[in-house]
């Protein structure tokens, strides 16, 4: 007779590695003696060795899990065929479930060099999607709203585009994170056209139409004009496109011409 026990003791024999994300102090030092374990969170409050930080906490589980994964292997702490124990909270504060997963080179979705790798600084990145995300919970005035942020490598998007009427943002020095700024750009994502924003967050402009060449572009199929300027203009730029979506109201990020996550910000 087969136990519940064996069948999860399974599940965690003979890791490589195991993943915690974001545990607690008291269930951290449960692992006190275990090794190889690698920290995943906010923020490294449990003073783990090895942490990889999450940008923002990914409601779906398989994306915190690939980012966590995918930043582990950026840092060389797991590679190709290594076994790793994920445990993780999904209902409760506490740890309440267990994932076991290979490392594999195919599995990478760029989910993590999206944050860290793009030209933007990694917090430009996450304060620009939590205005998109925040927009698509309120909308505007109530109303779903659309917009395209074009983050990084500001000169050649610039270069790429042309404006649609008068920038409100010219000769403004504002940054992306400033409570008055996300005000700001909500008010603007009623005007046509995306916003370009520099690597340190600068606002660069409003009103802009991007005319990047959608050659080799690889968007699904269905999403429209915004979406696909917005992923084109990541093949032909440094730039990482984050774009909220008007008729369905999710929250989507490209770079290098690919679509590489997708957020819905109900769940946020
Ligand atoms: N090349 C472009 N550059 C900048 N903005 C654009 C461009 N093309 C479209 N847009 C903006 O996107 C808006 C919506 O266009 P469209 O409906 O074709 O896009 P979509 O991808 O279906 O987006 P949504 O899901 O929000 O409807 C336009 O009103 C315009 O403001
Ligand atoms: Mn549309």
């Amino acid at each position: 007779m087969t136990s519940l026990s064996d069948i999860l003791t399974d599940l965690v024999s003979d890791v490589d590695g195991v993943f915690l994300f974001s545990p607690n102090g008291s269930f951290h030092e449960r692992f006190d003696g275990i090794e190889n374990v690698v920290v995943v969170g906010a923020e490294n409050t449990v003073e783990a060795d090895t942490f990889v930080e999450l940008p923002i906490q990914f409601a779906d589980v398989t994306d915190r899990i690939r980012f966590g994964i995918e930043g582990a292997m950026d840092d060389g702490l797991v590679g190709e065929g290594d076994v790793l124990a994920c445990i993780g909270s999904l209902f409760s504060d506490d740890a309440d479930f267990t994932s076991r997963v290979r490392v594999d080179e195919s599995m990478r979705s760029g989910i993590y060099d999206l944050f860290t790798n793009s030209r933007a600084d990694p917090t430009v990145i996450s304060d620009v999607f939590e205005v998109a995300l925040e927009l698509g919970r309120k909308g505007q005035k109530g109303k779903p709203v659309g917009a395209l942020f074009v983050v990084g490598d500001a000169g050649k998007v610039m270069n790429k585009s042309r404006p649609l009427s008068y920038n409100p943002f010219e000769k403004s020095h504002v940054h992306v994170g400033d409570p008055i700024v996300n005000v700001m750009l909500k008010e603007f994502s009623r005007l046509d056209g995306a916003f370009v924003i520099s690597d340190s967050g600068k606002i660069v402009s409003a009103y802009r139409y991007l005319e990047p060449s959608a050659e080799g572009v690889d968007i699904p199929k269905g999403l429209g004009a915004r979406h696909m300027a917005g992923g084109a203009i990541t093949r032909d730029t440094n730039a990482t496109a984050i774009v909220l979506s008007e008729s369905d109201g999710l929250v989507r990020a490209f770079k290098g011409g690919k679509l590489i996550l997708e957020l819905d910000p109900e769940e946020y």
